[in-house]
Order: C-alpha cells, then structure tokens, then sequence
C-alpha cells in the first residue's frame, strides 16, 4: 500500500511587504507565461522595464495595510488551514485503512513556502502518491495550471516521481457550494440584508475565455447555485470580475465600475463576497473591502459590507477533507 500526502497550494505572497520582498514575488509571479503570455522579449522589457521598478513601492504600501503579526493573511490562512485539516484527517481518517498517516503540507505557486520544498518535505515523510489540492474553486490556466506545471517542474530532475493526484477545480461542489451560502446567510443574520448581493470573482484576460479556459463559465455556475440556495431573485445580485491588470480587456462586468453605476443609480446598500478567493489576501481585504467600498460611497452609496472569505471556517475544511476523501485510495 502507497504512502500517501497531501499538498494543498495556493498563489503566493511576498516574505515582507517590503518593495525588495514585493518586487522578487512579482517578478516570479508575472514571469510566467500562464499569467502573462505576451512574447516574451517585448514582455521582458515592459515587465523589467517599467513594472517591476514602479509596482513595488506601491503595492508594498498596500501589503503594509493589511499585514498582520502572523505575516501575510493569505499565507497566516494557508497555515491555519493546514492545521485544522490535519487534526481532522488524523481523527476521521483510520490509519489503517489508508497504510498510514497522511501527512499535509502547504506550498505557494510563488514565493515561500515553494512547490518544491514543500514535495520534498512529503517525499522524504515517505509519500509515494500525493494529491495536490489547490485552493481554487473555479479552474483556470493562470492559477490551477500554473501549479500544475510547477508540480511538474519540480519532478523533472527526479528519478522518482510519484504517483500523482490533481484537483482541477470545485466550483460545483455541494459542500463548497452550502459553505458560501451559510457563510452569507451568517453575514445576513448579523447584518441586515443589502439592496444587492455583488459576487466579486478575480478577473481574467477575455482572451482566456475565447481559448477554452472555462474560468467564466464556472464563476456563473457557482453564483448559480449560491443563490439557488439563498432563495435570490435576478435584479438581488450579479457576478462581477476585480483585480484587472495591463491594457487589455478583461472578463466583464468590472467590478469597480459596478459599484460606481450602482452608488450613481441610487443603490443605497451593497454587500460583496469573493468566492474564487480560499482565504483573504490583498485582493479581498484591500482591493475590495477598502478600495471599492470608496468607490461605491463616492458615488453616492452608503452601506458597503465585506463578506469574508471562507478561510479556515469549519465548513471550509470539512469541504477540503471530503474532496480528499474522494482522492485518497483505501
Ligand atoms: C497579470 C495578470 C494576472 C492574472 C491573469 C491573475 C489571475 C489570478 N490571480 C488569482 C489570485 C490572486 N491574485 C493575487 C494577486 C495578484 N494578481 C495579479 C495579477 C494577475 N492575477 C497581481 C499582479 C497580483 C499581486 C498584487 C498586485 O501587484 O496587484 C492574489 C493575492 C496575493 C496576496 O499576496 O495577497 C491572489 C490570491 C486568481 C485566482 C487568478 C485567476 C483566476
Ligand atoms: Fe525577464
Ligand atoms: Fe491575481
């Protein structure tokens, strides 16, 4: 019987929210061709060349706002996370059944803790087969993939590769799909309900859509069935894509321009939850509860609320275990 481990993954985050520690993450990050697939000499100029000298003195001081004494929040969330998931597989999963313990270890497509070191820990605990579950519901080439081809990467000096097991995505899932809904009818019982409910997902180019990636697809599917089971009519929500970056178009409807047509409409209170972020990082405690709570003020609205990301919730984690569950061979 295999020895098996679990590497759960997620994007990555700078060391510090230094603009040294910044500008090293962001070039790793915006150097690969998943994320940025612009010919690679004229990428290399504008990259080298204009964002990396201007960038990380900027977002540094957006990282310094939300950093906590646990450091960055999506790598502090990343490690409670584990935690909780591995308390619980050692008390439901029997030992016997599965050979042995099964270790989890935690890496970040870029920067620390990386891909390798962390299927090095796993290889040297013995694993032979490992599931790698990373922490996107819905798939898409410049997340998912990404951490596929550095699963890979990893592996190519190796004469031992072992067995392998690869979640591509869950944005459908029953459980991922009960645990945002609760975590909304939560925010709702200790709030009251908003005008509109705005379901706020990472962008991606148009151009990822058009080539096969069915990101878009699964971001409407999730809002879906979210509000299938909150009971919503069309008109009480919408499903919106943040965070673009560079010149070209982006998956519409922005989300900051629907928060500015919204307040200027006269909507008086929104309530945002990001459900393609696993835990909270800069693009949700920044971009979306700070950033865009001023856009929708400034353009007349007045109640703006956050819903947080599921983080290390119990549900969140039970969810993980079942979808492991479903991986891991008896
Ligand atoms: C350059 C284009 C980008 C694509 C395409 C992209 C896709 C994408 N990203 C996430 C999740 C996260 N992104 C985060 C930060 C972030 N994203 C980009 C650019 C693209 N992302 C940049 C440049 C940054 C860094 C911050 C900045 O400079 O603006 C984060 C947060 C990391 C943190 O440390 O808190 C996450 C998480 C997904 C899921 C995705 C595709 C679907
Ligand atoms: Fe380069
Ligand atoms: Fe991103």
């Amino acid at each position: 019987m295999k020895k098996q481990g679990v590497l759960l993954c997620n994007l990555g985050t700078p060391d510090e929210p230094t603009p040294k520690a910044v500008r090293r993450y962001l070039a790793e990050f915006l150097h690969d061709y998943r994320v940025v697939s612009l010919t690679r000499w004229v990428w290399c100029l504008i990259l080298h060349g204009i964002i990396l000298r201007i960038r990380p003195a900027k977002v540094a001081k957006l990282y310094k706002s939300i950093w906590t004494r646990e450091g960055s929040p999506l790598l502090a969330i990343t490690q409670r996370q584990r935690k909780k998931l591995q308390i619980m597989m050692n008390d439901r999963f029997v030992e016997q059944e599965y050979g042995k313990h099964i270790p989890v270890e935690i890496a970040m497509a870029y920067g620390n803790p990386s891909i390798p070191k962390a299927l090095k820990a796993l290889k040297n605990q013995g694993c032979d087969r490992i599931v790698v579950l990373p922490l996107y519901p819905q798939y898409s080439s410049a997340s998912t993939a990404s951490i596929f081809d550095r699963v890979a990467k990893a592996m190519k000096q190796e004469f031992f590769v072992p067995e392998f097991s690869f979640v591509g995505d869950y944005h459908d899932d029953p459980l991922y799909i009960k645990a945002l809904a609760d975590s909304i009818k939560r925010h709702w019982n200790q709030n009251d309900k908003a005008d509109k409910l705005l379901f706020s997902y990472h962008g991606v180019p148009e151009r990822f859509s058009k080539g096969g990636d069915p990101y878009e697809k699964q971001c409407h599917k999730t809002t879906e069935l979210v509000v299938k089971e909150l009971g919503l009519q069309e008109g009480d929500y919408l499903t919106s894509f943040q965070s673009r970056f560079g010149k070209e178009e982006w998956i519409k409807p922005y989300t900051d321009a629907t928060l500015e047509t919204w307040g200027k409409e006269g909507v008086e209170s929104v309530q945002v939850v990001c459900p393609a972020f696993s835990a909270d990082c800069l693009e949700t405690l920044e971009e979306i509860a700070e950033e865009n709570k001023e856009v929708f003020v400034e353009s007349g609205g007045k109640r703006y609320e956050y819903i947080p990301a599921l983080n290390d919730d119990d549900a969140h984690v039970e969810m993980m275990l079942a979808l492991l569950e479903q991986r891991l061979l008896k």
